[in-house]
């Protein structure tokens, strides 16, 4: 059964579609704690109530991104990951960061990489007139959301549609994507090799 340790910065809605899939079973694995970079965050609530050790490790109590992320190695490292999981982590990682899991870090973004990397995703779609949007799950790699793509849901975007309904939308597929691609790395299905996400032994290529 995998360990899988999960960084949050907010709400947590990822992370609770994570815990119910671990609860029903649709995911192999355990997940052993929840780690905030912000205190006082709805996720880290969700983490409770489920009795999973939730903790913070507040960036803004460090004196630089280096001593933050040390901390952070620190913690999540007494738990031993297999996997461990962004989900809507806010914090940019260093190379060395990165470097130390690898293979082994998963994020969720809101857009359909490569197409708007960083935040505002749905100010960019809008103010481009895009007739689609969509997420991504990618494996995380030190080029801010230009890891590997393992996976992508898009929908259409509509004329009456706003960030407020474009975020509503794209979580209501994140919610079933996330904790598909999380089931597909614990049961062995998903690999990373040769700075390549791999599906059942067939490199992914999302065109
Ligand atoms: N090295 C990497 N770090 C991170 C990645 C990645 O792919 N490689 N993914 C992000 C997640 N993310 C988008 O999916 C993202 C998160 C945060 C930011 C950002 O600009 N953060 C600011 C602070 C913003 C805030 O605190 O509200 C910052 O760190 O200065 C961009 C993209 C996670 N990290
Ligand atoms: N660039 C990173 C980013 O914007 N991530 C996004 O933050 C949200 C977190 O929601 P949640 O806390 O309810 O899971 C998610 O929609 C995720 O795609």
């Amino acid at each position: 059964m995998s360990n899988i340790v999960v960084l949050i910065s907010g709400n947590g809605s990822n992370l609770q579609a994570i815990i119910d899939s671990v609860q029903n079973g649709a995911i192999d694995g355990c997940v052993s704690a929840v780690i905030s970079n912000k205190p006082d965050v709805y996720g880290l609530e969700r983490a409770e109530k489920a009795g999973i050790p939730a903790i913070a490790v507040d960036h803004s109590q460090f004196s630089s991104r280096s001593d933050f992320e040390q901390a952070l190695i620190q913690t999540i490292d007494q738990y031993q990951p297999n996997l461990v999981v962004l989900a809507g982590f806010m914090r940019i990682l260093s190379s060395e960061f990165v470097q130390h899991y690898l293979g082994t870090m998963l994020n969720i973004h809101p857009s359909l990489l490569p197409k708007y990397p960083g935040l505002n995703t749905h100010k960019r779609v809008l103010e481009n007139g895009d007739k689609e949007h969509g997420t991504s799950v990618h494996f995380v790699t030190a080029e801010l959301d230009g890891g590997p793509i393992i996976a992508q849901r898009s929908f259409h975007v509509t004329a009456d549609d706003n960030e407020e309904s474009l975020q509503k939308k794209i979580q209501q597929q994140e919610h079933k994507l996330y904790p598909e691609v999380v089931s597909w790395f614990c049961s062995g299905r998903l690999q990373f090799k040769d700075g390549k996400a791999w599906l059942d032994q067939q490199p992914v290529s999302i065109l």
